[in-house]
């Protein structure tokens, strides 16, 4: 490729530059210039801004009005101001989220406005949190290529040639039905059979190959099914388990569309915002690897039902079960196994699966009475 021949000569010139001999590996030499994958010219001069250490981060997030870029720009507020974060998105926000803090519109596909954000506001690290996720993403394999794979591109170009420390997340979704089960370890087989799967894969190889050519600072959590009270899930497989909550004290009934004993890795979204936080806090020598599983639990809609009902008894559970949901399921880990992100970086989770039903029914409020007296 034309851009990888001129790379390979402007680190070819920088190294007997810098060292005459020209005698160190190639890759070292990459490493230490922070030179850009995208719109090198030989003559380019590279420099990097320097931030001190007290300096608090300058926070972008793309996508930040799914289910989980609201509560993440919340919590990293919280630790770094409300102006150090920026929400981003393609879509209007609402006005809560509009007057909480600063909101930026932002089209991952749009190369050049996405620069422009990262420049003007002097962006440090880049949480990447646009996609389509996997059911949304299987009825529409065009538009999933297009944002998952080619808006990453952009988002590692970027991140790349500003020296942004970027996080992207993978999922449970980017391993497939040849890939140990139960647990599923954090290196195995991944043959997803999902747009959504391969892009993630593609974005975890991707995230890692930057790493080591370009120095780029890449971290990647993969997250189990995330279940929030006051963010509706974006169309993935395991919308179901938040749903379940919404019905329930909406109306005392639900319908499932997965069968009653399908087991996929869940986790409440506190817990997955603050791991977000602490992998992206973790100091890069303590980080063996630059993709983690992490987990919390797993279980069933039976279990979870079962675990409603102890609260709600009339709860009403019936299952009409969709086939292209329930394939997908079938073909993701039961569980993970996450023993190195605990090891390396003190990864905890806080909620197993009594304190995550507690928790959602505290979140609606007196609601379940209601059900109850009805
Ligand atoms: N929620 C989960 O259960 C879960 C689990 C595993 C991984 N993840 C990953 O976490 C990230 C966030 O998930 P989420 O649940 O908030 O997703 P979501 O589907 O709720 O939100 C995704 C957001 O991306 C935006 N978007 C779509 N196209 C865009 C474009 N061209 N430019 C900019 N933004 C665009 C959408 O408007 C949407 O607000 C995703 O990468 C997802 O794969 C989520
Ligand atoms: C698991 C995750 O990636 C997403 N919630 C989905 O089901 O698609």
């Amino acid at each position: 490729m034309p851009v990888i021949r001129t790379l390979t000569k402007v680190a070819k010139q920088a190294l007997l530059s810098t060292h005459g001999c020209g005698c160190q590996p190639l890759t070292v030499a990459v490493r230490k210039i922070s030179f850009s994958p995208r719109q090198v010219t030989s003559d380019a001069s590279f420099h990097s801004v320097s931030f001190s250490e007290t300096d608090h981060p300058k926070v972008l997030i793309t996508g930040g009005l799914g289910q989980l870029g609201v509560g993440l720009a919340k919590l990293l507020r919280k630790r770094f101001g409300k102006n150090n974060v920026i929400l981003s998105d393609i879509r209007k926000p609402p006005s809560s989220v509009f007057h909480s803090g600063p909101f930026i519109y932002s089209d991952i596909l749009d190369y050049k406005n996405l620069r422009e954000i990262v420049v003007n506001n002097r962006i440090t690290w880049l949480v990447h949190y646009s996609a389509l996720l996997s059911a949304v993403g299987e009825a529409n394999v065009a538009l999933a290529r297009s944002v998952n794979i080619t808006g990453l591109h952009n988002i590692l170009d970027i991140a790349a040639e500003h020296g942004l420390r970027l996080f992207v997340p993978s999922t449970i979704g980017a391993f497939g039905p040849s890939s140990p089960r139960d647990p599923a370890p954090d290196l195995c087989v991944q043959r997803p059979r999902t747009i959504y799967g391969v892009s993630k894969v593609h974005a975890e190889l991707m995230g890692e190959y930057y790493q080591h050519r370009y120095g780029l600072d890449f971290r990647c959590l993969r997250y189990p099914g995330i279940i929030s009270a006051d963010s509706m899930p974006g169309g993935g497989t395991t919308d179901y388990a938040v749903q379940i909550f919404h019905d329930a004290i909406k109306t005392g009934k639900f319908e499932c569309n997965l069968k009653p004993d399908t087991r996929l890795p869940m986790m409440y979204i506190d817990d997955c915002l603050r791991a977000t936080l602490e992998v992206m806090e973790a100091p890069a020598d303590t980080l063996s690897m630059r993709t983690y599983n992490i987990n919390a639990m797993s279980f069933t809609p039976e279990e979870l039902a079962q675990e409603l009902q102890k609260q709600m008894p009339e709860l009403e559970v019936t299952y009409d079960i969709d086939p292209v949901r329930q394939a997908i399921a079938d073909s993701w880990p039961m569980n993970f196994d996450d023993s190195n992100a605990r090891k390396d970086w003190g990864w905890k989770h806080d909620y197993d699966l009594p304190e995550l039903v507690q928790t959602m029914l505290n979140s609606f409020g007196a609601d379940t009475r209601m059900v109850h007296a009805s």
